[in-house]
C-alpha cells in the first residue's frame, strides 16, 4: 500500500485502499504490534512542566539506564505476545521514545501526525521511513494544524476523545483528526484542558470499555460528566500520581495493564477493580515527561467481533 492521501484540508482517505492490517478500533482491544523508539540518545528536554521540574531539581538523563529501562518494557511486552517494531534511535531526537507522539492507528489505518514542537516534527520523518522498509504505510498525514498522538483516544468503536492544550494539539489539529473519526460515523470530542497537563493521557486513559484511569481532581467536571454519560467509570488518580506518570499506562487486552513502578496505591485500585497489574520501571522516561502510554504506539490491536 502506498500513502494515499497527504492531507491538506482534511480530505478523505480512500476506503477501498485502506485494507492495511494495521488497525486499531478501541484502545483496550488484545494489543498484537506497537511501535516503539529506541531511547538511545534520550535527554531531558525543557518541553514540558514536568522535565523543566525534574531538571530544576538536578535531574541528568542515564541513557544506559534508560536503555536498559526499555528493554525490559520491550521484554515484557514480547512475553505477552506482542510483536514490537522498534524504530532505530537516531542522534538529535531526544524525545523518539516517545513513540506514541508521531502516529495513531485508527481503524483505517496508521495516521501520521504533526507534533508542535521542531525536534519532535522530525521524528515523523523517520518513522515514515523506517515503517515503510518494513512495508508499513502511514493512509494519511495530518499537516493541518499541529496534534500529537499523547492527545489522542479511542475510547472504544465508535467514540473517540482528542485533547486540545491549544500547544501540542491545537483546535485545527484536533478538527483535522476529528473529521476522519466523524465521517465514518463516530463520535469524537475535542475536549480543551491547560497544557500544563501536556497531553491528555497524562491524565486520561483507558483500561477497558467501560473503565479509565483519570486524574480526577483536575479534569473538567463537564469532561467528567461528559464520560459519566457514555458509561464510562473513573478510577481516581491524584495529581501528584499523575505527574508522575502513574496514570499513564498501557491496557493489553482491557485486563492486564501495563503500568509504572512506584505506584503502589494506583496498583491496588487495579487490582481492586479486577484488572491484572504487570508494573515496570520507568522512572528514566517518566523524569522526561512520558510514561507506558507514550513510549508505545499500537498498531494493530485485534478487534473483539
Ligand atoms: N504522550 C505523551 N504524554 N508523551 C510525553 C512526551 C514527553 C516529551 N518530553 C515531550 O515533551 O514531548
Amino acid at each position: 500500500m502506498k500513502l494515499i492521501f497527504e492531507e491538506g484540508a482534511g480530505g478523505l482517505i480512500d476506503d477501498r485502499v485502506a485494507t492495511a492490517p494495521w488497525r486499531v478500533e478501541c484502545e483496550s482491544d488484545r494489543l498484537t504490534d506497537v511501535v516503539l523508539g529506541a531511547p538511545t540518545f534520550l535527554e531531558a528536554v525543557p518541553c514540558c512542566s514536568v522535565t523543566r521540574e525534574t531538571l530544576r531539581e538536578g535531574f541528568a538523563t542515564d541513557c544506559a539506564a534508560a536503555v536498559r529501562q526499555h528493554a525490559a518494557l520491550v521484554d515484557l511486552l514480547e512475553r505477552h505476545g506482542v510483536a514490537c517494531h522498534v524504530i532505530p534511535a537516531a542522534e538529535g531526537l531526544a524525545d523518539l521514545c516517545f513513540a506514541r507522539d508521531v502516529a495513531v492507528t485508527t481503524p483505517w489505518g496508521v495516521v501520521a501526525l504533526n507534533p508542535a514542537l521542531a525536534h519532535r516534527s522530525v521524528e515523523v520523518d523517520h518513522l515514515v521511513a523506517t515503517l515503510a522498509a518494513q512495508d508499513i504505510r502511514p493512509v494519511m498525514r495530518i499537516r493541518e494544524g499541529t496534534i500529537e498522538g499523547g492527545d489522542v483516544c479511542i475510547v472504544r468503536p465508535g467514540l473517540v476523545v482528542i485533547g486540545c492544550s491549544g500547544e501540542r494539539t491545537d483546535r485545527a489539529g484536533s478538527e483535522a483528526l476529528a473529521r476522519l473519526f466523524r465521517r465514518r460515523g463516530w463520535e469524537a470530542i475535542i475536549h480543551p484542558f491547560d497544557p500544563h497537563f501536556l497531553h491528555l493521557d497524562t491524565i486520561f486513559c483507558m483500561l477497558d470499555r467501560q473503565t479509565a484511569l483519570a486524574c480526577t481532581d483536575v479534569l473538567s467536571d463537564g469532561f467528567i460528566a461528559e464520560m459519566e454519560g457514555r458509561g464510562i467509570t473513573l478510577l481516581p488518580v491524584s495529581y501528584k500520581e499523575g505527574r508522575k506518570l502513574g496514570c499513564n499506562i498501557l491496557s493489553l487486552d482491557g485486563r492486564t495493564i501495563l503500568a509504572a513502578a512506584g505506584h503502589p496505591r494506583v496498583e491496588q485500585q487495579l487490582v481492586r477493580a479486577g484488572f491484572a497489574v504487570e508494573v515496570v520501571d520507568i522512572s528514566q522516561f517518566a523524569a522526561c515527561g512520558g510514561g507506558i502510554h507514550c513510549l508505545t504506539m499500537p498498531l494493530a490491536r485485534a478487534a473483539r467481533r
